[in-house]
């Protein structure tokens, strides 16, 4: 289980200013093992900070995280096996990967640092992975750059699962695909968490992968966490306003207003109402 306890974030304005800029607000957070949650929010609400923290890889300034009950930062924090634990796959899954690094070594990395196994076994447990992925066993010793951008996102979470991590946050999984391959990613990403049983949290700012992928929908909106709702097919849970125009911006639900297709606009008639 990991729990976010008064989590927060801030980074310095600007080298020319004083002020400080809030990407998290304080927020608690429990996700249980197995479970399916999505994280949503339009551009800057805080989200890619968020998972950064939870992967130990951003330092709040406030809060701290909590995986089964070991604090991710400060003096008795877990470490390393945090690290294993928690796996981030970020947006550009390419740039994560080394260009001079074959696929093969670059999922055995994590075999290396989190397991004690002969090169043999280290092998072995790399094909399995490209098998699990839907890669062929022969991209083993290919580079980075023979592959498609779907073949490098399928290598990045081979390398992910490498770990046999607890958790694994895809930032924006599916960015910059196309409409087909896009809904091919998630269900493989959804059919090995069926099988594998991960905690699986999604970081998106769109609302309809939130729903179809989610069995807990949390909104963002600028830093704050606005709504935290299970999921099971009824808009209606949805009880925020923002969360609303997000629902409807993405005509996912009934228009709340005229302006529907503006959530610009409709935040601010709401805001206006409110
Ligand atoms: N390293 C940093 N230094 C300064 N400001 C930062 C840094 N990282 C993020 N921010 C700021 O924090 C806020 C939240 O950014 P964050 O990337 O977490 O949002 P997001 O919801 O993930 O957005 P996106 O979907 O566009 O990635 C933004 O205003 C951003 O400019």
């Amino acid at each position: 289980m990991i729990e976010l306890r008064d989590l927060s974030c801030t980074f310095s304005g600007g080298i020319l200013s004083r002020e400080k800029l809030t990407a998290v607000s304080p927020l608690s957070v429990s996700f249980r093992k197995g479970g399916r949650y999505a994280i949503v929010g339009e551009s800057g609400s805080g989200k890619t900070t968020l998972a950064r923290m939870m992967a130990g890889l951003q330092k709040p300034d406030g809060g701290n995280v909590y995986v089964d009950g070991r604090p991710v930062f400060g003096r008795h924090r877990a470490g390393k096996s945090h690290f294993k634990q928690v796996q981030l796959i970020q947006q550009n899954s390419a740039a994560a990967l080394n260009p001079k690094m074959t696929i093969g070594k670059a999922i055995e990395e994590p075999l290396l640092c989190f397991f004690r196994l002969s090169r043999q076994e280290r092998r072995k447990r790399c094909e399995k992975l490209l098998d699990l992925c839907n890669l062929p066993a022969d991209y083993y010793s290919r580079l980075p750059s023979e592959l498609s951008g779907g073949e490098q996102k399928r290598v990045a979470i081979a390398r992910a699962l490498a770990a046999e991590p607890a958790c694994l946050i895809f930032d924006e999984a599916t960015n910059g695909f196309d409409l087909p391959l896009r809904k091919k990613i998630m269900e493989e990403i959804l059919d090995l968490q069926e099988k594998l049983r991960f905690t699986l949290i999604f970081i998106t700012h769109d609302m309809e992968l939130a729903l179809a992928a989610a069995d807990e929908v949390l909104v963002m909106r600028d830093s704050v966490l606005v709504e935290q709702v299970p999921f099971g097919g009824d808009y209606a849970v949805f009880q925020n306003q923002y969360t609303k125009v997000l629902l409807a911006a993405s005509g996912m639900a009934e228009p709340i207003n005229q302006y529907e297709r503006y959530p610009e606009k409709n935040m601010k008639l709401l805001e206006r109402n409110a």
